[in-house]
């Protein structure tokens, strides 16, 4: 058994986590792309999908390998019976195209297991997600599964959250997004936070979600500080709608890197 990546998971912060096995050593002396790393990831975690399970389907490029493979499973007959809550129109449309049969949360409001990726994931499994923009659905659906497996390639593995000077998402309503925006950067005005509007492309135009509401991309000069009063100083905000942490959610993450494919589990 080796311990994955000491410095998150085997670390004095992870105590509480299980160690990580090494499940899968990477064939060397094989170079993979990002992308192969997040297939690799993705077919693992599909791994735990079983017959009959009522599944989150998660948001963005690695989560879509782990979609396709779970519509290949069904169309040999490897998997029956599975029901799909996506979270995103994109996943929705992915997944009607694939044949996977979906449902929502209405119909289903407890989940067997969400797999989904992460923009950042720490040593405790606390996630940033939404750089894609679908944080608020993939929120909903992801508290409401029983297991939520992240996965990953190695670059998602950050030492805090924020600290990466990439953008930590925010959504909102689009009434006075100006002032909104403003209120955030006050909070963490310590932590020489600047938000930003996101836009579309080169347009100019504000990137609109898919539940109508405009995202703040929030960037931190140092640390955001205690990671559970950042997340609700800002839902206190009126006008926020979600935050991007995912703080205490995941219950596994898979990170294919270099060396291998490693499960960590709460
Ligand atoms: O809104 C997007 C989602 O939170 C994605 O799961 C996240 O951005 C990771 O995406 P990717 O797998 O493309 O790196």
């Amino acid at each position: 058994m080796a311990i994955a990546y000491p410095h998150f998971f085997g670390s004095e912060k992870a105590k509480n986590l299980k160690p990580s096995l090494m499940v899968t050593p990477t064939p060397s002396p094989v170079i993979l792309s990002q992308d192969e790393l997040k297939k690799i990831a993705a077919y693992k975690a599909v791994e735990f999908v079983e017959s009959g399970m009522v599944l989150g389907l998660g948001t963005g490029s690695t989560a879509k390998h782990a979609i396709d493979r779970i519509a290949e499973l069904l169309r040999i007959g490897q998997l029956k019976n599975i029901v799909g809550i996506p979270t995103s129109s994109i996943t929705h449309e992915q997944a009607v195209s694939l044949g996977i049969p979906l449902s929502d949360l209405n119909a289903h409001p407890i989940l067997d297991l969400a797999i989904d990726g992460a923009d950042e994931v720490d040593s405790q499994m606390n996630l940033v997600k939404g750089r894609g923009g679908s944080l608020l659905r993939e929120k909903m659906v992801e508290a409401a599964s029983k297991k939520f497996i992240v996965i990953v390639d190695e670059s998602k593995l950050v030492s805090h959250l924020g600290g990466t000077g990439l953008a930590m998402p925010v959504e909102i309503v689009p009434f006075c997004w100006e002032f909104t925006l403003r209120r955030l950067e006050m909070l963490f005005i310590e932590a020489g936070c600047v938000g930003k509007l996101r836009v579309v492309g080169e347009s100019g135009e504000p990137y609109v979600s898919d539940n109508g509401n405009y995202i703040i991309d929030l960037y931190f000069k140092s640390d955001m500080g205690d990671l559970k009063e950042a997340s609700d100083a800002i839902l206190r905000l009126a006008g926020v709608v979600e935050h991007g942490m995912f703080l205490d959610m995941a219950t596994t993450v898979i990170v294919a890197g270099k060396l291998g494919v490693f499960v960590t589990n709460k």
